[in-house]
This record gives structure tokens, sequence and C-alpha cells, in this order.
């Protein structure tokens, strides 16, 4: 019997029984913010309960990315409450905050805010999104909020994997796949359709009919789940035969409209530009800067993990490039605003099969050319035109940061022995860890330096890749880490020898 169909004998039993539904529900308790004055002295300090704030506060708005990336004033800017996703230029937006007004609020009161809504069911804190609302998206109003309490992901000391391939005692793994949709595409999508919930309630000539993503598969899954949550209509373009059979079936479930384009990511992407440019359909992707306000929770969340002590690196997989620059974004609010003295090195790493990034970056910034992305096992990030290159760019640039790519054999060897350490991560994550093993190799990042690797999605969205390869069956690759189940027939004795061979090795 090939590997193939081994793996598939032991696949699901129908008769294996069904347990019950987790108990456990999340009650909504809407508790509205009471108004109370501001604040009179230009800093409140050292509330050991963090006060109430007054409503309306804090606020946000679109300004176009380059008046931030080149610190020239701008008085270009839009409400968030328009329908706008460049600037008058065609570049990018980004969301700017009233960074004078959260000034009026100490780092230790935003500390204690914070820490105060950790694993609390109050709605909407108990989101590690809208436990820092008002650094997000300050003025929407709490029941327009669809959430499903993404965030507080698990930070996992990667302990066996750091200290047995690298000897690290101090890494770390980000785990922010482990959420409702399975990828941290959630941080961004609460974000996204609580603002459409919002925008549908308010009077417009041209109500918006619904939103609409490309995706290789995350964003899809994501925006579906959210929009199906709060009664949207969401418009998927997939391109055909390129994401796992997981990752299709999500928005499929959720009752998206899904169109499977016979072109790549990058084709996906210019169409739904186009389709959102001509009619009333709210665009979902990562060039909407609006997404990266959900997305840099993760990097506010880890310093709050880390009780507020600054990593040495974080390591970041890389596509469409919004994600770099989101975790730059958080880092760099938490240090603006004094949580933290400084800020860590950032690298992004792509597979060497989707890599105008690198390819810019080892041209010293010179030229960057999109390309064709080939067929990577990391499929989520097939990506050859990143829309957020400029972002990924300010990013990396400010934050002394370095870009790293992984080869198919190098993710995938990787990932598998991330696996044998009790992970179980996607390879995206497994490009991540590639770059850390190449920085470690090349003493760039050094054995005591803290680190973080970002897990991007969760790995049960990939299996199939995880079957080809512990089934040796991916051609021209050694999967040297694979680990074939073993045949045997229904008799005691040949268990017994597998098993005594089995032991002596191990003993060995
Ligand atoms: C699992 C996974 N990892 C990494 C990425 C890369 O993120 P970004 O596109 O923001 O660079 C994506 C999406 O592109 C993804 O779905
Ligand atoms: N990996 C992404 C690609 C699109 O990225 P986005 O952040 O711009 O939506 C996906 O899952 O679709």
């Amino acid at each position: 019997m090939a590997a193939s169909q081994l793996f598939n004998s032991l696949l699901c039993n129908p008769n294996t029984p069904i347990s019950p539904p987790p108990h456990h529900q999340l009650r909504r308790t809407t508790i509205k913010c009471t108004t109370t004055s501001p604040p009179s002295s230009s800093t409140f300090n050292t509330p050991s309960v963090p006060p109430r704030q007054p409503l309306n506060l804090f606020s946000a708005k679109y300004v176009p990315f380059n008046s931030i990336s080149s610190n020239t004033p701008t008085s270009e800017s839009y409400s968030l409450d328009e329908v706008v996703y460049r600037s008058s230029s065609g570049g990018l937006l980004d969301v700017q905050h009233d960074v004078a007004a959260l000034k009026q609020f100490d780092a230790h009161y935003w500390k204690s805010l914070f820490d105060s809504r950790v694993g609390k069911t109050t709605w909407p804190y108990g989101s590690g999104v809208w436990s820092k609302k008002e650094w997000v998206l300050p003025e929407i109003d709490s029941d327009d909020i669809v959430s499903a309490f993404e965030g507080n992901t698990n930070l996992f000391w990667a302990e066996r994997f750091g200290k047995k391939y690298l000897e690290m005692n101090d890494l770390w793994v980000k785990h922010c796949g482990i959420s409702h949709t399975g990828s941290f595409k959630d941080l961004g999508m609460t974000v996204l359709v609580s603002q459409v919930n919002k925008l549908r309630k308010m009077k417009s000539s041209t109500p918006l009919v619904g939103v609409g993503c490309a995706s290789t598969g995350d964003t899809s899954a994501a925006l579906s789940a959210y929009c199906a949550a709060a009664n949207i209509p969401s418009i998927v373009f997939l391109p055909a035969n390129k994401i796992s059979m997981a990752q299709l079936v999500q928005p499929i479930a959720n009752g998206a409209f899904v169109l499977s384009i016979d072109t790549d990511f990058d084709g996906c992407m210019r169409l739904i530009r186009e389709v959102t440019s001509e009619l009333p359909i709210y665009l979902a992707n990562s060039l909407n800067s609006l997404r990266l306000e959900g997305q840099k929770t993760a990097a506010i969340e880890i310093l709050q993990q880390f009780d507020w002590e600054v990593p040495d690196w974080v390591i970041v997989p890389g596509g469409n490039l919004g994600n770099i620059y989101a975790f730059y974004k958080g880092f760099k609010m938490c240090q603006e605003l004094g949580l933290v003295d400084e800020i860590p090195r950032l690298v992004c790493a792509q597979a060497a099969n989707a890599n105008p990034l690198y390819l810019y970056y080892k041209s010293g910034w010179n030229e960057f050319h999109p390309s064709k992305a080939s067929k990577t096992f990391a499929s989520a990030i097939q990506i050859g035109d990143p829309v957020s290159i400029d972002r990924a760019v300010f990013a990396l640039k400010n934050s002394n940061g370095i870009v790293e790519e992984a080869t198919e054999e190098e993710l995938m060897d990787a990932m598998a022995l991330a696996d044998s350490t009790g992970m179980f991560i996607c390879p995206h994550t497994g490009v991540a860890l590639t770059a850390l093993i190449k920085l470690r190799k090349s003493g760039i990042i050094r054995p005591t330096d803290r680190t973080v690797v970002v897990s991007t999605a969760h790995g049960l969205k990939f299996t199939q890749c995880k079957i080809d390869y512990h089934s040796k069956e991916i051609k021209d690759m050694a999967c040297r880490f694979a680990n074939t189940p073993v045949q045997v027939k229904d008799d005691f004795g040949a268990i017994m020898d597998v098993l005594n061979n089995y032991l002596d090795t191990r003993a060995s």
C-alpha cells in the first residue's frame, strides 16, 4: 500500500462518536460608556482602576500614506465613514490617530486599561482587537461591532525547537492562526466588517450592497465568516485550484458568493479592484488600510504578553505585505505613547517562489519588479505584485529590518521540524522559521536574542502538503524529516516485532 493510501485509510471513521458541543457561550453584555468630563491636567497617571474616558475624545482619519512615510503634513484627509482606498494621487492611505488626544493618558493608564480587559466577556473588550478599541477604531459604537472575540492568541515558548535546533532559549511563536477562522486575518476583518456594518446603517445615496475580496484563502475565510455573522453579503474572488481544500470550503460554508477564477491571486486582486470601483461593494483586502488597524493589535499584544519588554526580533511571513506594516505600526504606536522605549527589528520572510520583496531588498532597495509568483506550498503567500510594497519597505527601513527567503524544501523541512516538537504550523510559518534558521546560522540572530516568529495560519488548513511530505511523495524533495506510518497486519506478534524494532532505534 502506498503511503498516501495508508494515510487515507487512517482518516476519519464515520462511526466515531461526536462529542457534545462545549457548554460555554459568550455572553454579550452591552455596556455603554458613561460620559465624564475631559481630563483637566495634561496627563492622567497611575490609576489602579483605569478611569472611564469621555466619549468621542479619540478620533482617527485616513491620510495619504506618503505623508506619513515622508513625515510631511498634509491637508488631504478623509473620514473613516467615506468609502475611499486611494489618495488623490493614487497612492496608499493610512489611518492616522489623534495621538495628542491619546497622549492625554499616560503609558501606565493604557497598560492597566488593556490588562484589565484580558479574559473578560464584556462586550466588545473581550476581543484582543477591541480591548484596544481607542487605538483601533475609537469612534465606532460598540453595538455596531462584529466580533468573534478574536486575538488574545497564545504566545508559545518554543523551548524544544529553540534549544534543539538553534541553541536558543528565548524563542517564541505567536500563534495568530489559532483564531476563529484559523488565521490572523480575523484581527483585521473584525474591524473592517464592523465599519461596514456601521456604514450600512447610515443613510447613504449608494448603500453598500456587500463586501468583496481577492484571496489566497485566509482573507476570504475571515471575510465570509464575519459577514455571515452580521448578515452582510460577501463576494470572494479565488484563484482556481490554487488554495487548500480547507480554505475553499470556508467561504462556501459561510454562504459567500464564491467566484473561482482562472488566474492567480494578482489577477483576482486586479479584478476585485476594478469591480469595487464600479459597484457599491466594499473592498476588504489590506489595500484598505482599515484592516491593518486590527492586525496591528497582534504587535501590541506581544508586548503586553511580555509585560511590556521589547523582543529583539519579530519574524513575519509576507505576501501582499500589509501585515509586516501592521506589526511595525503596532510597535511604533506603543513607542510613541511611551509604553515601550524601542521597537524590535523586523524580518519579513518570503517563499523563494514568490519573492519580489526579497529581490528588491537584495538590490539595495534600488529596483522593484512585480513578478509572476510560482507555485509554492506556502500557497497563501503566492503573490507577485504585493499591494502594500511601499508600506513594507517603510516598515523594514524604520525597524532596521531584514528580508529573507525560503525554498520549498527549506520551508517544508522547517515546518516538519517544528511539528516534531509539538507545534502544528502552516507552511507560511515554515517560511518564517527558515528565515530564523538562516539568520541564526549567519550569527545575525544571537542565541540569547528574544525572538518571536509569527505563525499566521492554523496547520489544519494545510494538511495535504503535510501528508505529501510525510508520505515522501513530493517530487525532487528528500523529505528528510518524514514520519511515515508503518503498515502492520492485524497480528500481535507482528505488532510486537515492529514495536521492539522502534524502541531499539529510539534507545540507540
Ligand atoms: C497564512 C498567511 N500568512 C502570511 C500571509 C502574508 O500576509 P501579508 O499579505 O499581509 O503579507 C498571508 C496572506 O497574504 C496568509 O494568508
Ligand atoms: N493571504 C491573503 C492574500 C490577500 O491579502 P490581504 O491581506 O490583502 O487581504 C489571503 O488569504 O487572501
